[in-house]
């Protein structure tokens, strides 16, 4: 099958995600239409509020929507149950998020297992170290979170992320709590595992540096796509664009 015929990696199809009700109801989703192809890098930028967040949630099955269909490497979850849904992450799905998230009392080595143990199955016999060895980690396998850099914990995430090889991998400012440097080697990774292995990689982030790694930036504002950039965008034009959002905002609000 050709690229152009695989389908989506994630689609979601007039998603609505509304919070409370009655006259304190939020509308933070409102009817989108958004694809993720498979093999693709997207960026999602846009003012605070805007529905990042709540986009990535419900793309990844971690919330419902409140209406309009979820399709998740071909399976709409809207009427999975929330054991399938739990197994359909598990297993098809991965998560970077800005704090790291790994399990402090293990190893790097039983971070990155762990997805592959949930998910039922133990590690082939080298599995795991070549994970690692593709971050750039294979001589920390043994070292916990607290004995590694912040860097080098985002990047023990990121493998335990890719170990399962996930449909697509959604990552929340996993740029955010590190410094200029590190914060470049996440993304020279991110952007490696979409050049060669056809990873789908959702990336929610407030920084044009970041977006410019991407194939292509969304931009979203009272949540709904109101801009894109297909690319790799440049990131002045990344700026440029978010500051106009910034400024809409600022006018409206003022
Ligand atoms: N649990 C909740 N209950 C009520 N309203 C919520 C909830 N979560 C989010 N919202 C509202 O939904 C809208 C979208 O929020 P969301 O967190 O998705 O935005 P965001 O673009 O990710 O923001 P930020 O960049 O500040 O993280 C906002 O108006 C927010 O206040």
């Amino acid at each position: 099958m050709t690229r152009a015929h695989t389908p989506p990696a994630v689609e979601l199809i007039a998603v609505t995600k509304t919070y409370g009700a009655g006259e304190q109801a939020v509308i933070a989703l409102h009817e989108l239409d958004v694809s993720f192809p498979a093999g693709t890098f997207t960026a999602v930028m846009g003012p605070s509020g805007s529905g990042k967040s709540t986009l990535l949630h419900c793309a990844a099955g971690l919330d419902r929507a409140t209406s309009g269909d979820v399709i998740i490497d071909g399976i709409p979850i809207g009427g999975l149950s929330e054991r399938a849904l739990t197994k359909l992450r598990r297993s098809r799905v991965g998560f970077v998020f800005q704090a790291f998230n790994l399990i402090g009392a293990l190893t790097a080595a039983q971070n990155v297992a762990l997805p592959l143990r949930l998910a039922g199955r133990s590690p082939a016999p080298g599995e795991v170290t070549a994970m690692l060895g593709e971050v750039g980690l294979a001589d920390r396998a043994g070292h916990r979170p607290s004995e590694l850099s912040g860097g080098q914990q985002q990047r023990v995430a990121i493998a335990r992320a890719l170990v399962t090889r996930p449909a697509v991998l959604f990552a929340d400012e996993p740029t955010g709590a590190l410094d200029a440097r590190s914060g470049r080697e996440v993304l020279r990774l991110l952007r490696a595992a979409v050049d060669h292995h056809d990873q789908t990689i959702v990336m929610v982030t407030h920084d044009p540096l970041a977006a410019a790694h991407a194939d292509r930036v969304l931009f979203l504002a009272d949540g709904r796509v109101v801009d894109s950039l297909a690319g790799p965008a440049g990131v002045q034009e990344i700026a440029v664009r978010t500051a106009r959002l910034e400024e809409a905002r600022a006018g409206v609000a003022s």
